[in-house]
């Protein structure tokens, strides 16, 4: 139950803040490469917006032409297109987030309504490599929920029927109706295979587009109307980009979800002892799991970053194969310690946005040399069938100091600790080549770098060098690599990523869970060590410390201290984005240390002070809410269902109750993962936890109601069924002026009925329920699917809505776009895309909201 409504009904005010507001989500400095705006920052606009021409980023760099030639990423003849679309700018995409009471609405606008009415715009010249239409659905995504634009940001504002299209857009993102992702970063979600009971662990989640679908796949699975069995745990080691992901999945309004904040290649198995006693003594309550094991987990690892070159172009200039290599052994490390919080019979989906086959294959290949039998890679080509992609490359070589190598037998003495033998397609050590009697030439004897160990610029193939040739022949790995997947930028006009897919047949060889302490190291970004913190012992799933047992003894390769990492979507909208405004006021759970104050992150060190202060001091803990008087009263006030379970479900962050704001709402699944971690002495480091459920007022009028704890927004959808008291029905009239205007006397109602109604309430929060067609005032409060309804104040002489001016405007526009397809103002159905049985459903459920927008258009017009 979302908000909605009208410019017509805020101040001039409201109005201008809400703009600015809406602005700032899609202002981007034109050098910033977070920047997703379509081809607004590299190109010279020539569509019909008008003709800023921007500096152009180098979109050259030999090394890089070099490299992937040698790899054979794709075959010479389509070289040129390859790199032609590489330097393009990336089309625009997102997501219609299928959990919101809205997507059918919105679906069918951009098929019925925006599709046709772009294309049938002349003159608009979509941009280079637009080959099918201004905006269209992708086909290998299922029920039509993500599209692709091909418009420029400049043709956005121009245009009235873009312009409107871009509102539209900016309006339902901030919403979180839609999420502006990156189409070739939506894949990997897909390919876990997300069901309503599954436990998912998503180990490098920030800034959180994948996050937020994999909740949405959750939820969309799930029974409507009740909260899924499953939950996703969503953890980074980035604080700050933890807090984005913390804005970004609020906007999902969830209960299933917990964000955590651990180096992923460490994170917590949560063993708990049973017979373990608290430090009273007192045995402890055994919690309703014992280990915190995963259905499924996503890997989306850090990385190079190439994949993204159409969107931040700067990596033209940046970009070396050190990049990659530096990189490598950390990515081992998360893929093995995702494979261990992996349950037998679970899918994993390992991940990067980057092409380079160290990052990729070569990954791929040493999680499959220390599971053995007891991983599998899975074979997905029946899934997606529509989704363009390429096999993983069987052949590979490593990159260093300018020289090319095609085995660890190459590598010189002095780089050995940064060039690993998994890097290479064998994966075969340097020992393994000497037990072999294998003879290992060192740089000197080749001849190679004349000794200066820095040939960057200087590609030199061993193949010419002096070594014989027996050892020169290319690696070739035996694992059936051709079932990972590699996109590829110009089959589809995407970027490029690579996907590969895990099936955990058997526990883990014993190798891989074998007891090993290790200090858990503090890393920047770019996973320099930063400083070390209280050594903690961590068990994995079988009840041992987390081993790093990788052949690094966990280092670091020194290549990734010199690396600038990319993420995936640097660019989330969340960036930038101006907190929301009115009641529902922002809140990053993470809290800020004392005297940690923004200026500090732009000294030198401060984001190293944030991090440091941020992941281990300054925390607010996680406690359960167990104040009996204060949760009786709620449910007394509110007549909330026994049914609906409260105790043991609310979670709070302040140790003293009588100064608790917020109680936040979890699942039974969160609920339980929580008892598990107290039982393990808090593992977890819990960044952010539960829905928003209950917000004390602080004014005076809040503090001196029955009750001084109001349903919050993001709550309200999930205990509204249960709610017995301080709910009313509205006439859609009235809830519409309430929605405009919001606050209206009592006496000012249209409904004479609601109005006496509304003030019989008791002051404080209450709900006001928008009745549907056919519905009586004195009608019984039926809640359903389509249950519109916001919260609002019962105050002494008005009623006032409590919902943001945005939610206000969405709904509104909700509701007029639903008037309006009613009154026929869209293209005729019978133009529209070809029908599938799920668009048929939704033309049924369409037809049944046409009866009720009928109802209100006719209200409303009267
Ligand atoms: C490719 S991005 C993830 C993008 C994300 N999955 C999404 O779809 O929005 C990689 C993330 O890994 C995080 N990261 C880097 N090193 C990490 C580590 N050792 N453990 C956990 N996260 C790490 C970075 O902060 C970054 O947010």
């Amino acid at each position: 139950m979302g908000g909605g409504g009208g410019r017509g009904g805020r101040s001039r005010t409201q109005r201008r803040h809400f703009r600015q507001n809406r602005e700032n989500v899609w202002k981007r400095s034109k050098s910033d490469p977070s920047s997703d705006a379509p081809n607004d920052n590299n190109t010279n606009d020539n569509g019909n917006g008008g003709n800023r021409a921007w500096e152009p980023f180098a979109t050259q760099n030999p090394t890089f032409d070099e490299y992937y030639k040698e790899q054979g990423i794709v075959a010479p003849e389509e070289w040129d297109s390859f790199m032609g679309v590489l330097r393009s700018p990336l089309p625009a995409a997102f997501r219609i987030n299928s959990s919101s009471q809205f997507y059918k609405d919105i679906r069918y606008q951009l098929e019925n309504e925006f599709m046709k009415s772009l294309q049938a715009e002349d003159g608009i010249q979509v941009s280079e490599g637009s080959e099918t239409g201004a905006i269209r659905p992708l086909p290998w995504y299922p029920e039509n929920l993500a599209w692709h634009s091909n418009f420029s940001r400049m043709q956005l504002r121009k245009n009235q029927n873009l312009e409107r299209f871009h509102e539209f857009l900016k309006l339902e993102n901030e919403i979180g109706n839609i999420t502006r992702q990156e189409a070739v970063s939506m894949v990997p979600p897909l390919f876990l295979d997300v069901s309503a009971d599954h436990f998912v662990l998503d180990m490098c989640a920030a800034p959180g587009s994948k996050t937020f679908q994999l909740l949405e796949i959750v939820y969309h699975s799930s029974k409507p109307g009740s909260l899924p069995n499953g939950l996703v745990v969503a953890n980074d080691l980035d604080v700050q980009r933890c807090n984005l992901l913390i804005h970004q999945t609020k906007r999902m309004c969830t209960a299933n979800l917990i964000v955590t904040n651990h180096e992923a290649q460490h994170f917590p198995g949560c063993r708990s002892n049973r017979n373990r006693s608290n430090a009273s003594g007192k045995l402890m309550e055994d919690p309703t799991i014992s280990q915190l094991l995963f259905d499924r987990v996503l890997c989306d690892v850090p990385c190079s970053g190439d994949g993204t070159l159409r969107k931040a172009p700067d990596i033209w200039r940046k970009w070396n194969a050190g990049m990659g290599n530096g990189v490598h052994s950390l990515q081992v490390q998360i893929a093995m310690r995702g494979l261990n919080l992996l349950k037998v019979g679970g899918r994993m989906v390992y991940s990067t946005c980057s092409m380079n086959p160290v990052e990729n294959e070569a990954v791929v290949s040493e999680i499959l040399r220390k599971c053995g039998e007891s991983v599998e890679l899975v074979d997905v080509s029946n899934e997606l069938p529509q989704l363009v992609r390429r096999p993983g490359l069987k052949k590979w070589k490593v990159r260093d100091k300018g020289v090319l190598l095609a085995s660890y037998k190459d590598v010189s003495k002095y780089r050995r600790n940064v060039i690993v033998p998994s890097m290479f397609p064998s994966g075969r050590s340097y020992m393994e080549a000497n037990e072999n009697n294998i003879h290992v030439m060192e740089p000197e004897e080749k001849g190679e770098n004349n000794g200066n160990g820095n040939g960057e610029d200087a590609l030199h193939s061993t193949a010419n060098s002096s070594t014989p040739a027996d050892e020169l022949e290319e690696e070739v790995s035996n694992f059936p690599l051709e079932r990972c997947m590699r996109i590829m930028p110009h089959d589809q006009n995407t970027g490029a990523f690579f996907i590969a897919v895990f099936h955990k047949h058997s526990p883990l060889p014993a190798a891989q869970e074998k007891p090993h302490f290790q200090k858990e190291k503090l890393c920047s970004r770019n996973n320099e060590p930063l400083a070390d913190v209280p050594t903690q012992v961590i068990e994995d799933s079988n009840g041992f410390e987390a081993s790093l047992n990788d052949g690094t003894d966990g280092k670091i390769p020194e290549a990734a201290s010199e690396v600038d990492l990319l993420d995936d979507e640097p660019d989330e909208t969340v960036l930038g984005q101006d907190l929301p405004v009115a009641s529902e006021e922002h809140n990053l759970e993470v809290a800020e240390a004392p005297g940690e104050k923004e200026a500090d992150l732009n000294k030198g060190g401060g984001k190293r002070k944030l991090q440091i202060q941020g992941k281990w001091k300054g925390v607010d803990p996680v406690l359960f809410f167990k104040d009996e008087a204060i949760i009786s009263s709620i449910r007394t006030f509110y007549g909330i269902d026994e049914s609906f379970p409260l105790n043991g479900h609310l979670v709070a962050r302040n140790l003293d109750n009588n100064h608790v704001k917020r109680i936040y709402y979890v699942s039974k699944s969160v609920k339980d993962v929580l008892e598990l971690n107290f039982s393990v002495g808090q593992q977890l480091k819990i960044a952010s936890i539960g829905l928003k459920m209950f917000e004390r007022q602080t004014s005076r009028e809040g503090s001196s109601a029955p009750c001084s704890f109001r349903i919050s927004s993001e709550g309200l959808p999930v205990i509204l069924p249960y709610i017995t008291k301080q709910i009313l029905l509205a006439s859609p009239v009235d809830f519409k002026h309430l929605l405009q205007y919001k606050s209206i006397k009592y006496a000012d109602f249209v409904d004479t009925e609601f109005s006496q109604k509304a003030s019989d309430l008791q002051q404080g929060c209450c709900v006001v329920v928008m009745r549907k067609d056919g519905q009586a005032a004195s009608d019984p409060i039926q809640v359903d699917e389509s249950t519109i309804a916001i919260g609002c104040w019962r105050g002494k002489a008005s009623l006032t809505v409590m919902v943001t001016a945005i939610d206000c405007q969405e709904m509104l526009e909700r509701l007029s776009a639903r008037a309006e397809i009613e009154k026929g103002s869209s293209v005729k159905d019978d133009d529209g895309p070809s029908k599938s049985e799920a668009d048929e459903e939704k033309d049924k459920n369409d037809a049944e909201k046409k009866e009720d927008k009928d109802s209100i258009e006719m209200v409303i017009d009267g």
